[in-house]
C-alpha cells in the first residue's frame, strides 16, 4: 500500500521516546521530504523520483541545485541527482535505445512513491542511530506510454533514498520483468555543492582510465589527482574498484568535503561544464554556479548491463562529508 503521510510521523512525539525522524508530503503532492531529529533533511521530487535538497543538521546545503531548474515537471532538474536510466547520454549506434532522449526517461517520468521505512530512535542511544528510507518506483507498467513506444521492455525499478547523520545513500534496483533480455546503463547524476572549483581536487581516481569527451573521447590514464580547471566531461572507470571512496576534498591533499563509496557501479563520471557550455545551457542559473558543482556521477555507463527475463541488476551509492 502506498503510504503517502500528509502530517510529520506519529512516532515524532511518543512519550518516553527520543524524537524520531519525520516523512511529510507537499501539499500538491509533487515532493517528499524526511528529516532526522538531529536536522539532517532530504528533498525528493517524484519527477524523475530526483533529489532536490540534502541538508546537513545546520541546514547547510549538500547538493547544488540551479536557480532556474525546473521543478513542475516540464524538464529534468538542473541540478540535485537526477537519475540516469537507461541510456547514458545518447547512444545511436545502440539500437534498442536509440530513439531515447539524452539520458532517458527516468529523469523525465513520474516515480511513485513506495513507502518509508525508519531505524528509530531508541532511549538509550537517543537520536543518534535514527536514519530514513524513501522507497520510489517506476515500471514499464506506469512509464508514459510515450516512453514505452521508444524503449518497449518489460522492467521494475525500485529507488532507495536512505537519509542518515552520516550521509545520503541512493540505490537502485533494476529487474528484468519482461519476456525479453535488454540492455541498460545507469548513473547517479549527483551535482555536490561546493565552495570553490578552484580549490578543489578529486582524489580516488589517479591510475584510472577515462574517456576524454571534451577531448574527441580518447581514452587517457589519471595521473595524481583530478583539478578543474576548464570544461571537465570524464567517464572514469576506477582502478581501485567500486568500494573505495572517491574524494571530493581541499586542493593539495586537504580536508575531505565529500566521500562517494559506490556498490556495483563500476564507473565515475567527473562533469563540470566551466564558462563556456554554462552559458549556453538555458536551465544552468547563475552563469558563474560552475564554480560552486561539481558532478560525481557513479554509474555503469561504458557497455552495457544485460539482463535476462528475471534478472536484477543492484547498485548505488553512500555519499559522506
Ligand atoms: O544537460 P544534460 O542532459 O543534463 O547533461 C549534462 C551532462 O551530463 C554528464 O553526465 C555528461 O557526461 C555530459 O556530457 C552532459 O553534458
Amino acid at each position: 500500500m502506498v503510504d503517502r503521510p500528509n502530517k510529520p510521523t506519529a512516532l515524532a512525539t511518543t512519550p518516553g521516546l527520543p524524537p524520531q525522524p519525520q516523512v511529510n508530503f507537499s501539499p500538491d503532492n509533487a515532493r517528499v521530504s524526511a528529516s532526522l531529529p538531529t536536522g539532517e533533511s532530504v528533498e525528493v521530487l517524484l519527477y524523475g523520483a530526483t533529489v532536490i535538497s540534502w541538508k546537513d543538521r545546520a541546514g547547510g546545503e549538500k547538493l547544488w541545485l540551479s536557480d532556474a531548474a525546473k521543478l513542475d515537471g516540464s524538464k529534468a532538474v538542473r541540478g540535485g541527482i537526477p537519475l540516469v536510466f537507461p541510456v547514458f547520454g545518447t547512444a545511436p549506434d545502440h539500437a534498442a535505445t536509440s530513439k531515447l532522449p539524452q539520458h532517458g526517461f527516468a529523469r523525465n517520468s513520474r516515480w511513485e512513491f513506495l513507502g518509508k521505512s525508519t531505524s528509530e530512535s531508541s532511549p538509550s542511544a537517543g537520536p543518534s542511530d535514527a536514519s530514513v528510507k524513501l522507497d520510489f518506483g517506476l515500471s514499464s507498467a506506469t512509464l508514459d506510454p510515450q516512453a514505452k513506444t521508444l524503449w518497449p521492455y518489460g522492467f521494475n525499478l525500485i529507488y532507495s533514498v536512505t537519509l542518515t547523520q552520516e550521509g545520503l545513500g541512493t540505490s537502485i534496483v533494476i529487474t528484468n520483468d519482461g519476456t525479453e533480455a535488454f540492455e541498460a546503463q545507469v548513473l547517479l547524476h549527483t551535482y555536490l555543492r561546493i565552495k570553490d572549483i578552484t580549490k578543489i581536487e578529486v582524489t580516488g581516481l589517479e591510475n584510472s582510465e577515462y574517456l576524454d569527451k571534451v577531448d574527441a573521447a580518447q581514452a587517457k590514464t589519471q595521473s595524481g589527482a583530478v583539478t578543474i580547471t576548464g570544461e571537465t566531461d570524464r567517464v572514469y572507470t576506477p582502478a581501485a574498484g567500486p568500494s573505495e571512496p572517491v574524494v571530493v576534498r581541499e586542493s593539495g591533499g586537504g580536508e575531505e568535503i565529500f566521500s562517494v563509496v559506490r556498490d556495483s557501479l563500476k564507473d565515475v563520471v567527473v562533469w563540470n561544464p566551466w564558462t563556456d557550455k554554462a552559458a549556453g545551457i538555458g536551465d544552468f542559473e547563475p552563469k558563474d554556479g560552475y564554480k560552486n558543482m561539481i558532478c560525481i556521477e557513479a554509474g555503469s555507463v561504458r557497455g552495457w548491463q544485460k539482463l535476462e527475463p528475471g534478472e536484477a541488476f543492484e547498485g548505488g551509492q553512500t555519499i559522506s562529508y
